[in-house]
């Protein structure tokens, strides 16, 4: 039985954990683990939609950089366009990037002010391939997984084909470069049951950490 949840408790603010892992390794689902534990979780996969979601602040940009083709009726950025679009087209890819990330960044600091938990996790792809991020974390988590398992998943989720997975792989950072910036590694190979006691391991850790500092 979980004790309930630390939901007001500010976090300790020095203490921060990054999670990382290449698409579909299972950051998502890990974070949830830590979440249902009482981390105070930050992804900024969900902030990027929320920017791109009919009336945020990355519409306006987009649609001037892009052209109308790539916001949908909904009035939403149009995501299948888009990832097909710069995954085939790096420049295409930097210049969405530099409209994005700097508003990305905005507000992941505004969502680190506001959470409440025991400590904060914070969920970010492009961790490892950023330069500032690794620096301003006190633990990085990487989200292991077999490149075969990978793609497998994506495909499913996603309804996507091999080669279009493979073309976003290709642009994230290696499976060995992650483990190489990692001081904590989950292996995500296997079913969902196998992530409870890594988590729990973790978690136990970090608070004997926070205890400590
Ligand atoms: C390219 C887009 C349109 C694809 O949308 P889609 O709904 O298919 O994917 P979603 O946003 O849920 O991201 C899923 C995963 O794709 C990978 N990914 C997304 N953006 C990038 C990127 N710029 N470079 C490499 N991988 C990326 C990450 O593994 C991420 O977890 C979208 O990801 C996007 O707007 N990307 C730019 C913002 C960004 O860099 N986000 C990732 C870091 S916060
Ligand atoms: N151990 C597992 N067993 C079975 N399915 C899993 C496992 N881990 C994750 N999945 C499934 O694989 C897919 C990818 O997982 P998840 O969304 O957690 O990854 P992610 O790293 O957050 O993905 P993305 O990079 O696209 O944001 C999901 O459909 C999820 O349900």
């Amino acid at each position: 039985m979980l004790k309930p949840l630390p939901l007001d408790v500010k976090p300790a603010a020095s203490f921060r954990v990054g999670l990382t892992g290449g698409i579909g390794s299972g950051k998502t689902t890990v974070t949830n683990l830590f979440a249902a534990r009482g981390a105070a979780i930050v992804d900024t996969d969900l902030i990027a939609h929320a920017l791109t979601a009919k009336d945020g602040a990355g519409i306006a940009p987009i649609q001037t950089a892009f052209g109308n083709e790539f916001i949908a009726a909904n009035g939403a950025m149009d995501r299948k366009k888009m990832r097909d679009h710069v995954f085939s087209d790096a420049s295409a890819k930097q210049r969405l990037e530099a409209i994005l990330h700097p508003l990305i960044r905005a507000e992941t600091a505004l969502a680190i002010n506001r959470a409440r938990g025991l400590y904060v996790m914070l969920a970010i792809p492009l961790l490892v391939e950023s330069g500032t991020w690794p620096q301003r974390l006190t633990r990085i988590l990487v989200v292991d997984c077999d490149e075969q398992t990978q793609i497998r998943r994506v495909m499913e989720r996603n309804a996507m084909t091999e080669p279009q997975v493979r073309a976003i792989m290709a642009a994230q950072a290696t499976r060995q470069q992650r483990l190489q910036a990692a001081t904590d590694v989950i292996t995500n190979n296997s079913d969902i049951e196998a992530l409870t006691p890594q988590v729990e391991r973790l978690h136990a850790f970090y608070q004997s950490l926070i205890a400590k500092s």
